[in-house]
């Protein structure tokens, strides 16, 4: 069984960025990315913290935007607007998700596409299906096509399955593994599936995105398949000084005999999302000064 360690690949990953970031210096150009943060979530905070601190590190600059929780939706538009039309910001984020009395969508394509370095834009959801590189992926699916390619995972003709269709993570993961990078056939799997067992068990891999803890079990899975683990769920431990564990969508302890390979939870997929939205941010300061 190889553990695949998402923090080695990360750091291969922020290295790449970091000399091109070094190239785009020397032309006089700083990559710019703004995060929003709307409310006071404490995990939110822990993110949206290492996303900046990620970026000092690199030299790309960064603003966080930290807004009230009881910020109206004209408010936070606003600030989109002026963030819009920032020179100085080449990649715009807001933390999802926001209070609920805020409409998401209508922000989300509210940010001017070339900066949304998410990929949650309508047109670059429609990049991503039409496979034109002059979108942005989505960080996390981005950042699991790259551990598998790492990691020496074949996915040309495999039977892959990904379990949950949100549009931040199974939509475009799909899109990826059944593309010209992925090769694979692609079952996507979701809450209303028969037998959710059966299809798994057929897959060569499994990309689990459910957003429940522990959720994919030993009887799910085939012996030699590769298991990449989206899920970042808190746990209450009270043997643990912040109260919590984090465990992942997969029942990391039972199914990790059975596989090829299996991305571990923290470490795995988590440290990949802030390094691809690193790489998305460097592209997007190449685009907006006209470099391929
Ligand atoms: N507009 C938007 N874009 C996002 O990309 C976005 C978002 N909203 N909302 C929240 C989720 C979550 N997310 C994570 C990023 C890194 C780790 C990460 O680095 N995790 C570490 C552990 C972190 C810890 O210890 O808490 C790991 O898995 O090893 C986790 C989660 C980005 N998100």
């Amino acid at each position: 069984m190889q553990k695949i360690d998402g923090k080695l690949v990360a750091e291969r990953v922020l290295s790449e960025c970091k000399e091109q970031i070094a190239e785009l210096q020397d032309k006089g150009i700083t990559p710019g990315l703004a995060v929003v943060l709307i409310g006071e979530d404490p995990a939110s905070k822990v993110y949206v913290g290492s996303k900046a601190r990620k970026c000092e590190e690199l030299g790309i600059y960064s603003r966080k935007i930290e807004m009230a929780a009881d910020s109206t939706q004209e408010e936070v538009m606003a600030v989109v607007e002026e963030l819009n039309n920032d020179p100085a910001i080449h990649g715009i984020l807001v933390q999802s998700p926001p209070p609920a009395h805020i409409d998401e969508e209508a922000i989300v394509r509210a940010i001017n596409p070339a900066k949304d370095v998410d990929g949650f834009h309508p047109e670059n959801v429609a990049k991503l299906a039409l496979e034109d590189p002059s979108g942005y992926v989505p960080c996390t699916p981005a950042g699991c096509m790259r551990l598998l390619k790492d990691a020496g995972v074949e996915t040309s003709g495999a039977e892959a399955v990904v379990i949950g269709r949100s549009m931040i993570v199974g939509k475009p993961m799909a899109l990826l593994l059944m593309g010209r990078e992925g090769n694979a056939t692609v079952t996507v799997a979701h809450s209303r599936t028969k037998d959710l067992a059966e299809v798994c068990g057929r897959a060569d891999i499994i990309v689990a995105a459910i957003g429940k803890p522990e959720f994919v079990t030993a009887n799910m899975v085939k012996e030699g398949a590769t298991v990449i683990d989206v899920g970042i769920n808190r746990v209450e431990d009270a043997s643990k000084k912040s109260g919590y564990r984090l465990v992942g969508d997969v029942a990391y302890d039972e199914v990790a005999p059975k596989c090829k390979a299996i991305t571990p939870v923290p470490g795995g997929v988590g440290p990949m999302t802030i390094a691809m939205l690193m790489q998305n941010t460097v592209q997007a300061a190449k685009f907006a000064n006209g470099i391929a």
